[in-house]
């Protein structure tokens, strides 16, 4: 065993293919690199933090949330060294791309179905790689986090809707209001329900920073590419802002309203 053989350094490095001659294309491809290395361990700890729920076993199911966390903050810093990408430079090369675009990243789909961001359209995307797709589908199929929190609630007593709970899984979930009320209670006797209402604050950092990655995201692609409408076929920016409207776990953030009215 040696450094290099033990961590495969000799097909790691010798993944960066630039397809043009710039000097600028490396960055792209390590910051895309680096990025699905940490997706692949969010997701990796998620999974095992929805199969930690799912067993009951709350505290080993927070330190994986714990863990995902500080990816996801690292992953929102490494936007700025993209940044440093103009648009001058990217230009040179992003006529080279074609139609590929972050749309294809089938990590990113994992982590948004598992955190409950349904949408089974997507799948189509992954048609021609049948791993992919075979992944994407047990995750659309399967309970999410939000889900598997709301089951282990309901197992500990709380009040959990029938409804909530054999629910439709291979949809988003909406806001439910009657969920929102048996969380606004946690956190109005949150010292009788201190475990519970320490994880649901848990998941609101998760939400929280996920809008962090997404709205660096939305500032680096402004930066660099303006209004231009993107490779996947999107509207670029105005695409990406709408994805700013979206949430995992609606009733956690109506529970802000809530409280003390
Ligand atoms: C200069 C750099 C970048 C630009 C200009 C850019 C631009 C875009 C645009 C315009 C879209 C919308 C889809 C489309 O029409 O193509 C998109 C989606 C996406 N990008 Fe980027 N992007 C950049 C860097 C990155 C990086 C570093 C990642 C990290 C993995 C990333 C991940 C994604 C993902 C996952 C989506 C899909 C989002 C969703 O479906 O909600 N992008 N990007
Ligand atoms: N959608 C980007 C292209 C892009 O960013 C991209 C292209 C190939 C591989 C990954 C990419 N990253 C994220 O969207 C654009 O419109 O310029």
């Amino acid at each position: 065993m040696s450094y290099g053989s033990y961590l495969a350094l000799e097909t790691l490095l010798d993944a960066q293919r630039p397809v043009s001659e710039h000097h600028d294309e490396m960055l792209f491809i390590i910051q895309h690199q680096t990025s699905e290395l940490w997706l692949k361990l969010v997701l990796h700890e998620t999974r095992s933090a929805m199969a930690l729920l799912a067993a009951d076993e709350m505290r080993m199911a927070l330190k994986r949330i714990a863990r995902v966390k500080h990816i996801q903050r690292t992953l929102t810093d490494q936007w700025s060294v993209l940044a440093t990408l103009t648009p001058t430079e990217y230009q040179e090369f992003r006529p080279y791309l074609g139609h590929a675009s972050g749309f294809q990243s089938w990590q990113y789909r994992a982590v948004e179905f598992a955190l409950g961001n349904k949408h089974a359209g997507m799948l189509r995307v992954h048609e021609a790689d049948p791993e992919a797709h075979a992944v994407l589908t047990e995750l659309l199929e399967a309970p999410s986090l939000y889900d598997e929190f709301l089951r282990y609630l309901s197992r500990r007593g709380y009040a959990i809707p029938e409804h909530v709970l054999t629910r439709d899984v291979t949809r988003a979930h909406e806001l439910d209001p009657q969920l929102t009320r048996v969380l606004t209670r946690i956190y109005a006797e949150a010292e009788d329900n201190w475990d519970v209402y320490e994880a649901c604050e848990e998941l609101v950092d998760l939400e929280d920073n996920f809008q962090l990655w997404r709205f660096r995201h939305l500032k680096t692609v402004q930066r660099v590419i303006g209004m231009k409408t993107g490779t996947g076929g999107s509207s670029g920016v105005g695409f990406l802002q709408k994805a700013l409207e979206l949430t995992f776990f609606p009733e956690l953030f109506a529970v802000r309203t809530e409280i003390g009215s």
